[in-house]
């Protein structure tokens, strides 16, 4: 039988021929870094990157002051474009050649540091905002979702552990609260890829152990990224650990390999990688 135009056609779990506009991840591969180089006056913040990042996988990238970390993840984004290099989302998008406003649409997610949720509205409407691809806070009073957004308002503050607390203004929650917020804030675009900037950073242990867990739960269906220098946290979730240095990758393994790789340790001035 034919298949439905811009059907795919599926062998095993893996996509042969991609839905137009769709990446391509019959490698496993949902991006790919290659030979990126971006220099700041003369000074190569990132020197010649080469990066794989499988599709639904939790990868950690670690590395001292100054890496390269937030570069590449600008670079990721569409935020800066490199001097050269490639990146591809799947085999077939050149993420190079889109704006950062498309990248954010669906495809890549970034969440920085300090949480930026609208504290004068509920929780949920934080996510309606999002949802509807709205810019402005008044603009979700005047907007009006539909059964389908709101059951999918409700699934986003399900995996957030947030449901209960969906009327609450979300200038009244905890800190720890309001990262796992924009994390939903980031869900609802629905990104293939979820970057991940320094989430524990002045959370509890407790919060810092539901982080782990929410950022566990959400690899699989799609490729999270977590940048962290709190090895402690990265213990927690670690699979694959990435070390960058002077914008190259320097080591790449199991936690366990990249804490004892004597390039690792030299970096780290002599010491196992720590919280700085
Ligand atoms: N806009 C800029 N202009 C000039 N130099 C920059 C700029 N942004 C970054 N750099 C330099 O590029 C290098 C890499 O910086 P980047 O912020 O990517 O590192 P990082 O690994 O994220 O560091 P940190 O862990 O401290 O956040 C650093 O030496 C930094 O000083």
């Amino acid at each position: 039988m034919l298949s439905a135009p811009n059907e795919s056609e599926i062998i095993g779990d893996r996509v042969a021929n991609p839905i137009p506009g769709q990446p391509d991840v019959t490698h496993g591969a949902i991006l790919y870094l290659e030979d990126v180089t971006l220099s700041f006056d003369g000074f190569k913040a990132l020197n010649k990157l080469n990066l794989t990042l499988d599709d639904g996988e939790l990868r950690c990238i670690i590395g001292p002051n100054g890496a390269g970390k937030s570069t590449m993840m600008d670079v990721i984004t569409g935020r800066r474009k490199p001097d050269s290099g490639q990146v591809f989302f799947g085999q077939n998008i050149e993420l190079l050649k889109l704006a950062e406003h498309d990248i954010a649409n669906g495809m890549v997610g970034r969440k920085f540091q300090r949480p930026t949720v609208f504290e004068a509205l509920t929780v949920a409407e934080n996510i309606e905002l999002t949802l509807l691809g709205k810019r402005a806070p008044w603009q979700v009073l005047k907007a009006r979702s539909t059964p389908a957004e709101q059951t999918r308002i409700d699934e986003v503050l399900t995996t957030i552990g947030l449901i209960g607390l969906r009327h609450q203004l979300a200038g009244i929650l905890s800190h720890g609260q309001k990262q796992w917020l924009e994390i939903g804030m980031l869900l609802a675009q629905n990104p293939r890829i979820l970057l991940v900037d320094e989430p524990v950073a002045g959370m509890t242990g407790e919060e810092m152990a539901r982080t782990a867990e929410l950022l566990v739960s959400l690899a699989g269906e799609r490729t999270v990224v977590v940048v962290e220098h709190d090895m402690a946290f990265v213990r927690k979730i670690a699979r694959t650990v990435t070390v960058l240095h002077q914008g190259s990758v320097l080591a790449e393994g199991s936690l366990g390999s990249v804490q004892s790789n004597p390039k690792v340790i030299e970096v780290y001035l002599g010491e196992t990688p720590c919280s700085h």
